[in-house]
């Protein structure tokens, strides 16, 4: 039996590319260590009194790691708690707690986290969960409500991130321990959004830059950032969205199958726990960060490159019918009027995947 020798330079240089490339990322699927271990560390989480917010809570609890969690409503974050410490991996050793604060306003966020930090010390873990979307056309939008979905969907984050992060550098940690870890949670909207989400997705899409932005800055302090993209998460939260979401927004995002908090919590942190930067949670995240990848670190470089030009491609067919679709509902609809009522029953979630698939 004989093999085929590479003789000229490229196809040497291949054969050495995938030699390399191929054993790394097997290795790396199956056996990496756990850059984001939680067992035993404090880790915060805004929004943790109900949807993704919760799951993550209790999936960090289950891996042993003392949790506050960080809302508004008070008998929420009471039933949530309660929920956390039946989930504890070791229950009667590890430590929970709530803080109600408003997170849009930076003394709320500084008073919180002040108060997690009396409770337990600094935190090794800042996850920000918290954020609401209201859809509806932009044109019909009050302003008040404008302004609002950036102060929900961003300005928390961008408080919570300033009050953490200060109190994370004020006590740097011993050399060798376990990195600290601010998480945010975006959308997959970051990436590419739709009528109907314009009020929400602009102030979802500052996040990543902010994310960007502090991963380099956070490199002073020993502190690793991320940033998650879900898609949509069946929560008590999209419950209400439902209620106001133009059709023609159902249509658009039925190519989304969703998934529930649990999955999205799951997904996100087995791939912080893999040391992702930008952390996407099924298929359809993973196509729509390929073709934003710009400056932002890569996980396995050579399959996010080749899919960032196969996405290149795909939109190339994929914008147009996106677009298609709100010529095609306006010829049937007609222009939306604002306060009257919409067909119901054309679209949602899931209701498109067949064919996207
Ligand atoms: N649901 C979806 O389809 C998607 C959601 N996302 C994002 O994922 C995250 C989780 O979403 P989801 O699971 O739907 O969450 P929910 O809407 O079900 O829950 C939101 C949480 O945030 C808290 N919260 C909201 N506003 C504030 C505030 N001003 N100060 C403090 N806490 C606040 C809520 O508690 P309280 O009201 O008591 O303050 C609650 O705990 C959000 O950031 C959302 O934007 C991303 C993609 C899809
Ligand atoms: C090349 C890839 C083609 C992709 C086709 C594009 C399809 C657009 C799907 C949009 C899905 C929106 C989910 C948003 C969830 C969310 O953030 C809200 N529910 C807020 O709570």
């Amino acid at each position: 039996m004989s093999f085929p020798i590479p003789s000229t330079p490229l196809a040497l240089a291949l054969t050495a590319a995938v030699a390399v490339t191929v054993p790394a990322t097997v290795f790396n699927m199956f056996w990496s260590k756990n850059k984001m271990p939680v067992d035993g560390r404090l880790v915060v989480i805004t929004g943790g009194s109900q949807g993704m917010g919760l799951s993550v809570a209790k999936l960090l609890a289950q891996k042993g790691a003392n949790v506050a969690i960080v809302a508004r409503d008070r008998t929420k974050l009471a039933h949530a708690l309660t929920e956390l410490e039946t989930s504890a991996a070791r229950p009667g050793t590890q430590k929970f707690m709530f803080a109600s604060a408003d997170l849009t306003s930076s003394a709320e966020c500084r008073r919180a986290l002040d108060e997690i930090k009396a409770w337990g010390g600094v935190p090794d873990i800042v996850w920000t969960c918290a954020g609401a979307a209201v859809p509806g056309y932009f044109k019909d939008m009050d302003p008040d409500v404008l302004e609002g979905q950036v102060k929900t969907n961003y300005f928390s984050v961008m408080h919570t991130a300033h009050a953490a992060i200060n109190l994370m550098a004020a006590s740097p940690l011993p050399e060798g321990a376990p990195q600290r870890h601010l998480i945010f949670t975006s959308t997959v909207m970051a990436f590419y959004t739709i009528a109907g989400y314009n009020a929400y997705s602009p102030a979802k899409a500052a996040i990543r830059t902010l994310a960007d932005g502090l991963r380099q800055e956070c490199l002073l302090y020993g502190i690793d950032v991320h940033c998650c993209f879900p898609g949509t998460i069946y929560s008590p939260g999209f419950e209400v969205e439902q209620r106001t979401k133009p059709e023609l927004t159902k249509i658009l995002e039925g190519s989304d199958e969703g998934q529930t908090p649990d999955v999205v919590a799951q997904m996100c942190v087995a791939r912080l726990e893999k040391g992702q930067t930008l952390v996407v949670t099924a298929f359809l995240g993973e196509a729509m960060r390929a073709g934003n990848w710009g400056g932002s670190p890569r996980g396995c470089w050579w399959f996010d490159t080749i899919m960032a030009w196969v996405i290149a491609v795909v939109w190339l067919v994929m914008g147009p019918m996106m677009d298609g679709d709100v010529t095609k509902y306006v010829k049937k609809h007609g222009v939306p009027v604002k306060g009257a009522k919409e067909t119901k029953g054309i679209g949602g979630p899931g209701e498109r995947t067949a064919m996207f698939l």
